[in-house]
């Protein structure tokens, strides 16, 4: 069945049965290993340019929880870094583990973070989202990792919109959000070619994964927690540890835009 999930039947290590390219050549997450990764000088530094307008609404999709954006304009766009073609802001999501010392899919050097963000844009050679999913260069989703410190008042934002999207298939409007303040200080990032880390799992993004962190407090991941991947009326399960374990690199260059 195409029920894919995080859990002990359906988790990612069943997901090559109804997926098979889950073992292939460019897969992810990876673990970073910073001492392998290449300096290139050409990589130019990311130009992120988000519209708080075209902010849509919040939802949770049984997987994740989920901010959605109007992309049929130039609005909210990723351009430079190591892409050649405009990209367009479609939404950005998290992952996240059952307890602070896990939940991010990439890792640094085996270090895991307790959850990472992922801002998804389509590249807009392509005519939408769906035909761009399936092409090599089609998508780049720019990783933000997230480390237990001061409460952050910008994901709290998110935070208490949870109430109302507890459930699978919960959504509410949701206005005037700019993704630009859950962004680092420093834009410096590793990049690769890699893929969807969920189901359809297909191989059509360039990975950005920025080098710093974010702020959110235990108490705000705890909040996180709270969040169900069941449905209204169902057995309540927690969503936690929604995140695919690091795949193998295969041989791949892991690029970086910093010494
Ligand atoms: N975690 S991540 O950032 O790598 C990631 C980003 C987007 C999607 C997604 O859009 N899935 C649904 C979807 C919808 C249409 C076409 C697709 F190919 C598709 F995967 C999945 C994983
Ligand atoms: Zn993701």
């Amino acid at each position: 069945s195409h029920a894919w999930g995080y859990g002990a039947h359906t988790g990612p290590d069943k997901w090559a049965d109804s997926f098979p390219i889950a073992n292939g050549p460019r897969q992810s997450p990876i673990n970073i290993v910073p001492g392998d990764a290449s300096y290139d000088p050409a990589l130019k530094p990311l130009v992120l340019k988000y519209d708080p307008s075209t902010c849509l609404e919040i939802l949770n999709n049984g997987h994740s929880f989920q901010v959605t954006f109007l992309d049929d304009i130039d609005s909210s766009t990723l351009k430079d870094g190591p892409v050649l073609f405009n990209h367009r802001l479609k939404q950005f999501h998290f992952h996240w583990g059952s307890s602070d010392d896990h939940g991010s899919e990439h890792t640094v050097a085996g270090t895991k973070y307790p959850a990472e963000l992922h801002l998804v844009h389509w590249n807009t050679k392509y005519a939408n989202f769906g035909e761009a999913a399936s092409q090599p260069d089609g998508l780049a989703v720019v990783g933000v990792f997230l480390k237990i410190g001061e409460e952050n008042p910008n994901l709290q934002k998110l935070v208490d919109e949870f109430d109302s999207i507890k459930t699978k298939d919960s959504q509410c409007s949701f206005a005037d959000f700019n993704p630009e303040m859950l962004l680092p200080g420093c834009l410096d990032y590793w990049t690769y070619e890699g893929s969807l880390t969920t189901p359809p799992l297909l191989e059509s993004v360039t990975w950005i994964v920025c080098k710093e962190p974010i702020s959110v407090s235990s108490e705000q991941m705890a909040k996180f927690r709270s969040l169900l991947f069941s449905g209204e009326g169902e057995a309540e399960c927690c969503m936690v540890d929604n995140y695919r374990p690091p795949q193998p690199l295969k041989g791949r260059t892991v690029r970086a835009s910093f010494q």
